[in-house]
């Protein structure tokens, strides 16, 4: 099977430029960059212009693309990544850390070097905090968070709407560091960024609407009571929340984390994934343009094998919401008595009966497995909710292998920067990983779909079918672009194998009865089941969780609001009895 890829050869006809179109484009690239000096925009070209420059070989959807992104781009030109407003992050090559308002260097003198995935070199670097450092940001922020808890309500809601909008003003130089830290392709880097803002404002709205109700509560409806004590039930701040995202999501999984802390009056401290910190950083300036106090928002940079014990096992930490992979299990065993929220790894699988309708499962098994979708954000089935085990009946599985593998044939494989389906996987450790699993079904007798090949650290689509139970790839998750088939002969089995997983986080089903499906959905011990769709976080309000290793607590903006305050009850003790109306 041929699979398209921007690096060798010519795009298929129906992809190349036409004449008429390259009227328009070539042009357009051409005059914007003789207008511009390159040397001193180089960075800025190369974000539209990736490494290879090869015009005539780009399909002509992404060349239309990058003319746009380039005339968008020369507008918001002072403002990219360690430019324009966010230069102060910036000095010499080393991006700096924030602590009490200011952008600081470490007295570690030590940096941390942050590796592009595509091209497998050092591209940023940030700050190495030191635990003393650590130190003094928890005091400041138990400090700052004591006269948050203070400020009104409608004050914060405001403050966090401001920094929405920053986001999304800056949101080109944030995509930018998304590409280079994680390789996720440009328009999906600024599909987080624009979500992220959204998702900011929201926060800002519900935590208005729910945290300005509480409760009133009358003793007499407990047996033995008269109505003499009345219950005022209200949500106060926990004080300083430990936010700690992963590297697939720097600047979404952060501020999901952020924005309910800080509306519900906690203050936080941001330790980002090392890949992804400068994406987290310029996010974190947005908050800090947007006027919040000193000391409420810290932002500390460095390995978390070296600071993340350090972090999570602090006095001064009084809530700890994680989103990762087992790190989270080793976290949870070793916080102190303070709230967690977990969310961790899954292996949502996708269970698929004789009655489905076989052309949308297919779409959303590539979807879902490979994220493969315009509404999903493209990113090498590097998503906790992928699909990572395809469990389909015998009697369709023929047919369903055949949609999917001619959909995999048309992913384009290639940088982020042109935004190909498939870019390369986080770290090259990351790609040694799921090369193992591969190898480990190819010696116990599955059958590969396509042909594996890996250049670096991108890895084709491989659809992998006949996998069983003796395989890693029936209950590992690969988190990168490969996803096995188990043939299933009964429903039973399937939802046997989704509940023996480790992982309980998401599943879906597809059927065209949506009795059954409910009584599957009943049956899957996972945190949600999705129905005739693939497992998905958002909308970004809906509850979001797992069972067993997949996670402790609920994410989603009401419930996270919900999870970083405690409730606090006032009673007033009447000397007599009073009956409304009584
Ligand atoms: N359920 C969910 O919502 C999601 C789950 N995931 C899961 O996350 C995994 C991939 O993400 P990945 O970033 O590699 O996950 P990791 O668990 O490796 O890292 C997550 C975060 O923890 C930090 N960290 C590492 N060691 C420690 C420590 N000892 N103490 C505190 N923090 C530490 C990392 O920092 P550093 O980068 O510096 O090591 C990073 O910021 C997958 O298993 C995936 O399923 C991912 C996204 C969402
Ligand atoms: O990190 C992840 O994988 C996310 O929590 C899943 O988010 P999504 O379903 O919105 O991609």
């Amino acid at each position: 099977m041929k699979l398209e890829s921007p690096f060798v050869g010519r795009p298929p006809r129906d992809q190349r430029v036409t004449r008429q179109q390259a009227a328009y484009v070539v042009p357009i690239n051409l005059s914007y960059t003789l207008l511009l000096p390159r040397r001193r925009f180089g960075r800025f070209i190369s974000f539209f212009f990736p490494p290879s420059g090869f015009l005539a070989q780009t399909p002509a959807r992404t060349q239309i693309f990058r003319s746009c992104g380039w005339i968008c781009g020369v507008f918001d030109l002072m403002a990219m990544a360690g430019s324009g407003v966010f230069s102060e992050l910036l000095e010499g090559e080393v991006f700096k850390y924030y602590f009490d308002g200011e952008w600081r260097k470490s007295s570690s003198g030590k940096s941390v070097a942050i590796i592009n995935p595509t091209t497998r070199k050092p591209h940023y670097k940030v700050q190495a905090c030191t635990q003393e450092e650590v130190n003094k940001v928890m005091e400041t922020s138990k400090v700052a968070q004591k006269s948050w808890a203070k400020t009104p309500l409608w004050k914060r809601a405001e403050l966090l709407h401001r920094a929405a909008g920053l986001l999304k003003e800056h949101k080109s130089p944030i995509a930018e560091c998304l590409v280079k830290e994680i390789a996720k392709p440009a328009k999906d880097a600024v599909t987080e960024v624009v979500r992220s803002g959204d998702l900011v404002s929201y926060c800002a709205e519900e935590g208005v609407r729910i945290l300005g109700e509480g409760k009133f509560l009358v003793s007499d409806s407990f047996p033995g009571n008269e109505r003499n004590k009345l219950c005022l039930a209200s949500k106060v701040p926990l004080g300083v929340v430990l936010a700690i995202p992963p590297f697939n999501y720097p600047v979404n999984l952060a501020v999901s984390k952020i924005a309910p802390a800080l509306i519900a009056g906690n203050s936080v401290v941001l330790k980002p994934p090392t890949q992804g910190a400068v994406a987290a950083l310029h996010m974190v300036h947005c908050f800090h343009l947007a006027g919040f106090p000193k000391g409420l928002i810290s932002c500390v940079t460095g390995k978390g094998s070296e600071i993340g014990d350090f972090l999570t096992m602090h006095p001064g930490v009084n809530c700890i919401s994680f989103t990762g992979g087992d790190t989270g299990i080793a976290i949870s065993k070793k916080a102190g008595m303070v709230p967690l929220q977990m969310e961790l790894g899954g292996k949502d699988a996708c269970i698929i009966l004789e009655d489905a309708d076989i052309d949308l499962a297919a779409a959303n098994v590539v979807k879902g497995g490979f994220s493969y979708s315009i509404l999903f954000v493209i990113h090498s089935g590097q998503r906790c909710t992928a699909v990572k085990v395809v469990l389909v009946m015998e009697s369709v599985a023929d047919a369903l292998v055949e949609k999917v593998n001619a959909k995999v044939a048309k992913m384009t494989v290639g940088p982020p920067e042109e935004n190909c389906d498939i870019t390369p996987v986080v770290t090259e450790s990351s790609a040694n990983f799921i090369e193992g699993l591969v190898m480990d079904a190819k010696q116990k007798g599955a059958k590969f779909c396509q042909e594996y090949r890996r250049e670096g650290n991108l890895i084709w689509p491989l659809l992998v079918d006949h996998v069983r139970p003796d395989m890693r790839l029936a209950w590992e998750e690969p988190f990168g672009p490969v996803l096995p088939v188990i043939r299933i002969t009964s429903v039973e089995e399937g939802i046997h194998h989704c509940n023996a997983s480790n992982f309980g986080l998401q599943g879906c089903i597809f059927t065209r009865d949506i009795n059954k499906a409910m009584m599957i959905s009943d049956a899957m011990e996972t945190g949600t089941v999705q129905i005739n769709s693939a497992p998905a976080r958002g909308p970004d309000h809906f509850p979001f969780q797992g069972l067993r290793d997949s996670g402790i607590g609920s994410q989603g903006i009401t419930n996270s609001i919900s999870m970083m305050t405690k409730v606090k009850s006032t009673v007033i003790n009447l000397p007599t009895p009073s009956y409304t109306m009584g």
